[in-house]
């Protein structure tokens, strides 16, 4: 029989909105959830997301509500694909609301990139410590190169699900392939959210470096020293050092740092080009989680004694107000070294 899960999307943000009219498409049965009341509203009215995804209409199959008890009731799956600074609260809630048969039989899928301040816990630690999930049942991590416009706009995009559980990962592979959107399984969930955090803040450095006009050699020589520090980030972690070759690695790293889609690779580029970061943000009406996960790389990287010489150019310019040329001459003045060590 065809697997046919009732899907909640909690987060009606660019990248919700996406997998909302992806998964319509697909003909699923979905809600989306987002907390605000009047912009549920206007997307009921326009079929269409006017703050987050304006021009793509949204499937008539795709539900929509702004009560979250309703959005979790009698769910399948649940994708939670709000910034990684609110995913603690989201999961807190769904605690507290969703009763216990619910909860037993939900999947819960961090479509998030980011590492909570603080505790440094990745999304599916998260919410390991909320619902008290044993990571290896019910979660999973979709993740890869995936610009939510170009998704929404049915253009070929491959990613990857992670679980340690490869039944509910080949149940995800099902649910979300369709079309031109291939979706790869693996069990290195560890791997895959650190690959998926970590080039966010690398997005940002090779923003500054291209906003400084420093050229396609820096570009490339920090996209590759950059995944070297996921990689050692991620073996660190206990992650295979394989997964960051694939597309949650590589191939968002690729992504975000050379596609002007890239916020995170926005922000780098006006920091580059003389502007305050906090100017930069208030004028944003979407996140950048590379500015927060910077700060959480920054104690990650002093807790696993992991060398990350870029990542933590980028926290000095964002926290410890390092100008970005005083950064690049930091950086290129290291103390030189074997490639490989
Ligand atoms: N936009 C993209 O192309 C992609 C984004 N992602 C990831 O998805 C996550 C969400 O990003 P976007 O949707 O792009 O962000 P966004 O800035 O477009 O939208 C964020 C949404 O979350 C809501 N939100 C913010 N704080 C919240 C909280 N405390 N509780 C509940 N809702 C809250 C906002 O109201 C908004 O609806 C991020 O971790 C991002 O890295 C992943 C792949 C692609
Ligand atoms: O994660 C993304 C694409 O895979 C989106 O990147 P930004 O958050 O930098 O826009």
């Amino acid at each position: 029989m065809m697997y046919s899960p009732k899907i909640a999307i909690l987060g009606a943000g660019s990248w919700g909105t996406a997998l909302a009219v992806h998964l319509g498409r697909a003909g699923r049965d979905c809600v989306l959830w987002g907390r605000d009341p009047l912009l549920l509203e206007q997307i009921g009215m326009l079929r269409e997301n006017p703050k987050y995804l304006p021009g793509i209409s949204i499937p008539e199959n795709v539900q929509l509500t702004s009560s979250l008890k309703e959005a979790v009731s009698k769910r399948d799956i649940i994708l939670i694909v709000v910034p990684s600074h609110g995913f603690r609260s989201i999961v807190t809630e769904l605690n507290n609301l969703m009763c216990k048969t619910d909860k037993e039989n939900a999947a819960f899928v961090s479509c998030t990139k980011g590492v909570e301040n603080g505790t440094l816990y990745f999304m599916t630690e998260v919410i390991e410590d909320v619902l008290g999930i044993e990571v290896s049942k019910k979660v999973a991590v979709l993740s890869g190169p995936s610009f939510a416009k170009e998704v929404a706009q049915g253009l070929p995009t491959a990613v990857t699900v992670a679980s340690k559980d490869s039944t509910l990962a080949a149940q995800l592979q099902d649910v979300f392939s369709y079309g031109t959107f291939r979706v790869y399984t693996t069990d290195d969930v560890r791997g895959v959210e650190v690959g998926g955090a970590v080039k966010n803040v690398l997005a940002i450095a090779v923003g500054i470096s291209d906003g400084m006009g420093l050229g396609l050699n820096a570009r490339a020589a920090l996209i590759t020293r950059g995944l070297r520090e996921i990689v050692r980030l991620g073996m660190n972690l206990g992650a295979s050092p394989l997964t960051f070759a694939g597309l949650s690695g590589l191939g968002d790293l690729v992504l975000t740092c050379t596609g002007d889609l890239s916020r995170n690779r926005q922000v780098g580029l006006r920091l580059g080009k003389g502007e305050d970061i906090n100017s930069i943000l208030s004028s944003m009406n979407m996140v950048a989680e590379g500015v927060k996960t910077s700060r959480a790389l920054y104690d990650l990287g002093v807790r696993t004694q992991t060398d990350m010489p870029i990542s933590m150019a980028v926290y000095q310019v964002l926290y410890e107000g390092i100008k970005p040329d005083e950064a690049v001459t930091s950086l290129i003045e290291r103390p030189l070294r074997p490639e490989w060590e």
